[in-house]
């Protein structure tokens, strides 16, 4: 999986708030919509154009308009809704599609319960938004479900990383031919225990919408 960590001051200094616990979930969510926006910049680098020309009120110019079929935006649910509408920002035409996923606490394990997606995905590039990459368990099978579908590459854009699943997804998608790329605004030390990211920022979704 080809990573790039955004490595900018806005985003460190965006990310430490996001950190500290005593920030409370109104400037989290903020925060989080702030910091997608910055890492959506790098994440459409590949976004696929196609050549057009306008006329300007001086003379014909040469330039480029999104290619269709447009990407495809898929938060994962729920941490990732808070960073669906930074995304859909600077991609206004693209279209959204939804997983519902949650990592069991005590396998780790991710399950799947709500999948609303196209059906045929081919030729699509997807965008997947997650604000936490951590055993890889979830984005690993998000992404073998998008490729499934026919995506043509999936992007998948998390606040934060752990080593432990970067090696997941290498692992798995090792030799696939297809490609994916993580933009994130930090790869942290580890997981710990519990499999959370350490020293992480908690619990993501509860940070967003609260502990249910
Ligand atoms: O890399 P993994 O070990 O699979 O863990 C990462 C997943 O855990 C969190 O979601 P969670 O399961 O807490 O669901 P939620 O968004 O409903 O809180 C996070 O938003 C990822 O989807
Ligand atoms: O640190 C972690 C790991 C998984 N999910 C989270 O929300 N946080
Ligand atoms: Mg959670």
């Amino acid at each position: 999986m080809e990573t790039l960590v955004v490595d900018h001051p806005l985003v460190a200094h965006k990310l430490t708030v996001l950190r500290n616990a005593e920030t409370d979930s109104p400037t989290f969510r903020r925060l989080a919509d702030e910091l997608v926006t910055l890492l959506a910049y790098e994440a459409t680098r590949h976004v696929r154009v196609t050549d057009v020309t306008v006329e300007t009120p001086v003379a014909p110019a040469s330039g480029v308009r999104l290619a269709q079929p447009y990407p495809l935006v898929v938060p994962i649910l729920r941490a990732g809704l808070g960073m669906l509408d930074g995304m859909t920002r600077l991609l206004p035409t693209a279209e959204v599609g939804f997983l519902g996923m949650i990592r069991n606490e005590s396998t780790l394990k991710a399950e799947t319960y709500a999948t609303r997606l196209p059906d045929d995905l081919s030729g699509r590039q997807v965008y997947v938004v997650d604000p936490m990459l951590a055993t890889g368990g979830t984005l690993a099978a998000a992404v073998e479900f998008l490729f499934e579908r026919g995506a043509y590459d999936v992007t998948a854009l998390c606040l934060l990383a752990a080593p432990e699943g970067i090696a997941h997804m290498d692992q798995v998608f090792a030799g696939s031919g297809r490609p994916i790329r993580l933009v994130t605004a930090a790869v942290d030390e580890r997981l710990n225990e519990n499999g959370y990211i350490v020293p992480g920022l908690g619990d993501a979704g509860d940070r967003l919408y609260g502990v249910v």
